[in-house]
């Protein structure tokens, strides 16, 4: 599998993994190439932008980068999952003083720095115009204050370094988030490995943020434990083997949930709650 070597996706990437079961087995952080927990599975140190070409080659089977990398790069490979994390917006921005509020007041000549050049070239095309490219890899947000450029193409989370840098956006291309590629063809052996990564990745996501939770009731107060109670798909009661009036009700429910949940079930009559993290939901 590739991974991003640098950047922001490093972090996430790395602890989706570990919440996968996945452990890198070196720890020396100069080595592109780490054997995992899963004997079969290593991954590749790899720079986000190049990981399309190398997923599309075949080199790796999975790959995960952003999407506005993979858009960048043109490679064809499939994407099949979003993973909700490294969000932002392909934004075209301007001086804020520049008194130009939308992409129709961009006229032919305009020169845009970006490291986007294909995703910015494709979109002015698109719009009849003939804009200059001012190819960069990096701090886009200086370009217009060195006069390298009229305005810049980059990718805008909060918004904070345009305004920091006199920048207002005024224009998105695309919405990017980090997304698992794979190559446009897998042998049945390897569909069949990408197949269970998804299915614990997705399960791994899907248990984020929820505990699951046990407790016993009294039959008598199993009505009032069930109205405070929320569940995925209804809790499960079950009987309990002591003979006495008692059930035991298990729910799975939203971690932040929890503290506002206890008191409201001790007050309706549960016991002996537990509380445990979920490893992965498999639906
Ligand atoms: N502030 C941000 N918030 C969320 N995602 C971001 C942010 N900045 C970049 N990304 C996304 O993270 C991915 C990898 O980013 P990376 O760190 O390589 O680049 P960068 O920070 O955008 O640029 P550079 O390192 O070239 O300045 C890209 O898909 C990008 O869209
Ligand atoms: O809209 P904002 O929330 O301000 O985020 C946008 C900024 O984030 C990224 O840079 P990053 O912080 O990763 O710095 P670097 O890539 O230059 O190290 C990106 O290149 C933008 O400059
Ligand atoms: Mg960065």
């Amino acid at each position: 599998m590739a991974i991003p070597s640098k950047g922001r996706l490093v972090e996430p990437v790395m602890s989706l993994l570990n919440y996968v079961g996945i452990k890198p087995q070196s720890m020396d952080d100069r080595a592109l190439v780490l054997p995992t927990s899963w004997r079969s599975l290593s991954l590749i140190r790899i720079r986000p932008e190049d990981i399309p070409s190398v997923v599309e080659s075949n080199s790796a089977i999975m790959g995960i980068t952003g999407l506005d990398y993979v858009v960048e790069n043109g490679a064809s490979v499939n994407v099949v999952e979003r993973l909700g994390f490294g969000r932002g917006r392909i934004v075209i921005a301007v001086p804020s003083g520049s008194g130009i509020s939308s992409i129709d007041e961009i006229k032919d000549g305009f020169r845009l720095a970006t490291k986007y050049v294909n995703i910015t070239s494709a979109y002015f095309s698109k719009l009849g115009r003939r804009v200059r490219i001012v190819r960069i890899s990096g701090s886009a947000e200086v370009m217009p204050l060195l006069n390298v450029a009229d305005g810049i193409v980059d990718v805008m989370s909060t918004g904070t370094t345009l305004r920091l840098h006199g920048l207002k956006p005024i224009g998105v291309i695309m919405e990017s988030e980090a997304v698992l590629v794979t190559p446009r063809e897998l042998n049945g052996d390897e569909r069949e490995f990408v197949d269970k990564f998804l299915i614990l990745m997705r399960g791994a996501l899907a248990s984020n943020g929820r505990k699951l939770i046990l407790m016993n009731v009294p039959e008598e107060d199993l009505a009032a434990v069930l109205k405070v109670l929320p569940a995925m798909e209804g809790p499960t009661v079950a009987d309990v083997a002591s003979g006495k009036p008692m059930k035991e009700v298990i729910s799975v429910v939203p971690e932040e949930s929890i503290p506002d949940l206890l008191p409201l079930l001790k007050r309706a009559g549960a016991k002996d709650i537990l509380v445990l993290s979920i490893e992965k939901v498999i639906p």
